[in-house]
């Protein structure tokens, strides 16, 4: 099968600061990939180059074999972006509902309104999250674990091809994110492809099935198990200079 994306020989600058090189990277149908880098390594950079929200310096990307700067079916990506739980504004009054139904919006052309026919879409999206008792509930009510849940709801809700996340357990408890991992690996179970970054190499160890190790440049890229097995990894991760722990 033809991979889902192609990032091909991707350079990206802020400025004069480079923070891309020469990236190639594919992510195939089914995968469920670990993007991991020390702060500062281009991780959400990469991402949001994929997603068409920021243009590559050089390089190119293609999406479901089409290249990015003609692709327009965006509502096959969902993702769910770094920090968003705190993003969750606790004044306004969004509900659990209505917050999911805004990621609909990718798949309506021109007047974008939700309606009735909107709402078994809306329903499964929170089902598949085990959120539906909340729908009615305001989401700043609710836990940093459960706000996560709600934001990968509103992320399937138009039935993407691949799900996007950045960090995406930042400020969840531990027993939160073992539910949230649990939840990732059923959706991957299940066809959907996965692409997180993430500085949890414990999550790596178990559920990923492929690992890119990025730090401006991409030091490795292969299956869980050649990660594992590496010699050069593991001198990575017990040396001093170190390409793949991270640090908040
Ligand atoms: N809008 C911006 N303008 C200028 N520089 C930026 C901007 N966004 C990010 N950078 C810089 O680009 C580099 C890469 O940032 P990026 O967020 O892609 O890294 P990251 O690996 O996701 O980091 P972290 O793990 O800390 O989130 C960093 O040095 C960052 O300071």
């Amino acid at each position: 099968m033809a991979p889902l994306v192609e990032v091909k020989e991707v350079s990206f600058k802020y400025g004069h600061l480079q923070v891309l090189e020469r990236v190639s990277l594919t992510i195939e149908p089914g995968d469920f990939l670990a993007i991991i880098g020390p702060n500062g390594s281009g991780k959400s950079t990469l991402i949001k180059i994929i997603l068409g929200l920021l243009e590559p310096t050089e390089g190119e990307v293609f999406l479901f074999g089409q290249d990015l700067r003609h692709f327009h079916d965006w509502y096959r990506l969902g993702y769910v972006p770094q920090k968003a739980a705190h993003m969750i504004d606790p004044v306004f009054p969004l509900t659990v509902e209505e917050a999911v139904s805004l990621g609909l919006l990718s798949r309506k052309r021109f007047p974008r309104l939700i309606g009735r026919a909107d709402r078994p879409a809306i329903k499964k999206a929170l089902e598949t999250v085990e959120m539906a008792p909340h729908g009615e509930r305001r989401i700043s009510e609710l836990s940093g674990g459960q706000q996560q849940r709600v934001l990968i709801a509103r992320a399937i809700v138009s039935a993407p091809d691949i799900l996007f996340l950045d960090e995406p357990t930042a400020g969840v408890d531990a027993r939160g994110q073992d539910r949230f991992y649990g939840l990732l690996n059923q959706l991957n179970q299940k066809g959907l492809t996965i692409v997180m970054v993430t500085h949890d190499i414990s999550v790596v160890s178990r559920f990923v099935t492929k690992v890119a190790c990025l730090n401006r440049r991409l030091y490795f890229h292969g299956s869980h198990e050649e990660f594992c097995s590496s010699p050069r990894i593991r001198e990575l991760i017990a040396g001093e200079d170190h390409i793949i722990v991270h640090r908040h």
